[in-house]
């Protein structure tokens, strides 16, 4: 607060500043921001004060975008400037420590993870990861026949049991891995811990500080799990039993090639590797599961869409459950799977970047430390880009005429290219998901549509469809809906019956 005053004092009347909603003393603005759903209010203020604003909370200055225009300059153009990230206040030396690839700042550390996991990560893309998402679906509609009533909780453990296979080739982490994702996302969020709005509560003593202590549990935990799985698919790598189409067997013969056949390491170089794997396997869960949910609720409120795309998956596949090779022939499933994703953000915020030094735009000082946010929800509602912005409209990448419309649709929509990339962040800090959020949701998407027809369920009591609040969310940084309900009915006896004999057929192969 001392320091706040004598800045003031200090201050020039005169410095150009971005527009923003009124400052009040010490808090700035924190005082009226909601803890969820924040883009709200911040969809709210960029109305009110255009497409770059500013504003405060306590001594933290934050310049919020809803123009992509303008994220493009600063963030891509001037990305040598705005890819650092902020302290989140609740996750210890998050900037520096090997266990959160995303949340660091950019060093060598950063460098090396990131360059590590994009290469892993185009790698299994040219073989369409090895045919383990294709394997993991048909376990998915086996349980969705047999237990409908879980349908959300199976969403995010497929998710996790793909990530967890190419990983560690052990599928049966998966749900493990969802579950600490989702505490981790937690402990990051501004719905989470008090901790993250409230900062000074953060340095009270660790005796009195249930947060503190909390995190410390949570941290030590996730990566002592991380290390165990590298040391398990280490002991595999030497025996022979450990599958080259993992992580870990990548990153294990890149040792040998190096010189180090019997790869010897010391705890440090361990945990490192184990993080850097761990991280990327963790962050590749509720970032797609988040979108299926949405999904599955988008196509039981909108059984138009719905009709439509089981009419192209029944003219193309017919019989047989469509794979990775249906993609080109399918552009309606890809376009209400796009679609879910601009209706219903699963980054509604963006992540944050925060300047690294000093720097001016359009005449005003932007002073190193600021923080950046992109607003996604506010960029997915831009009517001269997505007119109707508010309600599902798969037509819009669908039809000509409509300005996100992009030929062919052999290749249009998807997820690595094309109008819509702004959902995956921008510049250096671009997400590294891209390939497997287009290979998972369309086999998700189009598989689900094939066996299933779904619906919203009916209230015994008074007939009437159950409501579902489709903004209710979890408020994460990466978010899931609320739990919703919905009814799943096979489309006839015959699917049904090729469901069971699939899920049969993989059950020998799958780890379960
Ligand atoms: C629809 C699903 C997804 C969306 C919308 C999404 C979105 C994002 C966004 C907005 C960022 C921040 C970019 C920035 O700071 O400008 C990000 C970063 C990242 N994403 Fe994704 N993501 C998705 C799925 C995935 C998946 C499946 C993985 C991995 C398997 C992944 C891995 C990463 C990583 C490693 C980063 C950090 C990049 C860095 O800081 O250097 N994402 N993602």
């Amino acid at each position: 607060a001392i320091q706040q005053i004598l800045s003031w004092r200090k201050k020039p009347e005169s410095e150009a500043k971005f527009p923003g909603p009124k400052q009040y003393p010490i808090v700035g603005r924190i005082h009226d921001l909601p803890r969820f759903s924040l883009w709200l209010k911040f969809q709210e203020w960029a109305h009110e004060h255009g497409p770059i604003y500013q504003t405060r909370a306590v001594d933290q200055t934050f310049i919020i975008i809803s123009d992509e225009k303008i994220a493009e300059e600063l963030l891509v153009k001037r990305g040598h400037i705005y890819s650092g990230r902020p302290q989140i206040r609740s996750l210890i030396d998050h900037k520096i420590k090997p266990n959160y690839s995303a949340l660091m700042d950019r060093h060598d550390m950063w460098k090396y993870q990131r360059k590590w996991a994009h290469a892993a990560m185009a790698e299994a893309y040219k073989y369409h990861f090895y045919g383990h998402v294709e394997m993991e679906i048909k376990r998915y509609l086996g349980l969705l026949l047999l237990d409908p009533a879980r349908f959300l909780d199976y969403t995010r453990e497929y998710c996790g049991r793909v990530m967890s296979r190419l990983a560690w080739d052990d599928a049966t982490q998966g749900r493990m891995n969802g579950e600490s994702a989702d505490t981790t996302l937690h402990c990051m969020s501004v719905s989470g811990p008090i901790t993250n709005t409230v900062a000074p509560l953060w340095h009270l003593p660790a005796f009195i500080n249930p947060w503190y202590n909390f995190e410390v549990k949570r941290e030590a935990e996730q990566k002592a799990w991380w290390l165990n799985n590298l040391r398990v698919a280490k002991h595999r790598f030497h025996e022979g039993t450990l599958p080259n189409d993992t992580w870990a067997w990548r990153y294990f013969d890149q040792l040998v090639r190096e010189g180090n056949p019997s790869l010897e390491q010391d705890e440090e170089q361990e945990v490192f590797a184990s993080c850097m794997m761990g991280f990327v396997n963790l962050v590749g869960v509720v970032t797609i599961s988040g979108p299926l949910k949405f999904f599955l609720m988008a196509m039981g409120l909108h059984p138009e869409w719905q009709k439509k795309a089981q009419e192209e998956i029944d003219r193309v596949c017919g019989d047989r459950m469509p794979t990775m090779k249906d993609f080109a022939d399918l552009p309606t499933v890809r376009a209400c799977l796009k679609e879910t994703v601009r209706w219903r953000s699963g980054v509604p915020l963006g992540v944050p970047h925060q300047a690294e030094q000093d720097d001016e735009y359009r005449g005003v000082k932007i002073k190193k430390g600021t923080i950046i946010l992109a607003c996604e929800w506010t960029l997915n509602r831009i009517p001269e880009k997505y007119p109707d912005g508010d309600n599902y409209r798969p037509e819009r990448w669908l039809e000509a005429g409509w300005p996100t419309y992009q030929e062919p649709l052999s290749r249009y929509p998807n997820f690595r290219e094309g109008h819509g990339m702004h959902s995956f962040g921008w510049g250096r800090r671009t997400c590294l998901g891209q390939n497997i959020v287009d290979d998972e949701t369309f086999v998700f998407g189009a598989s689900v549509l094939w066996g299933f027809n779904i619906a919203q369920k009916t209230c015994p009591r008074t007939g009437k469809p159950i409501p579902i609040d489709t903004q209710a969310t979890n408020s994460h940084v990466i978010l899931e809906p609320n739990s919703y309900q919905m009814a799943f009915k096979p489309r006839s006896d015959e699917r049904a019956k090729q469901i069971l004999e699939e899920y049969h057929s993989v059950l020998g192969k799958l780890k379960l």
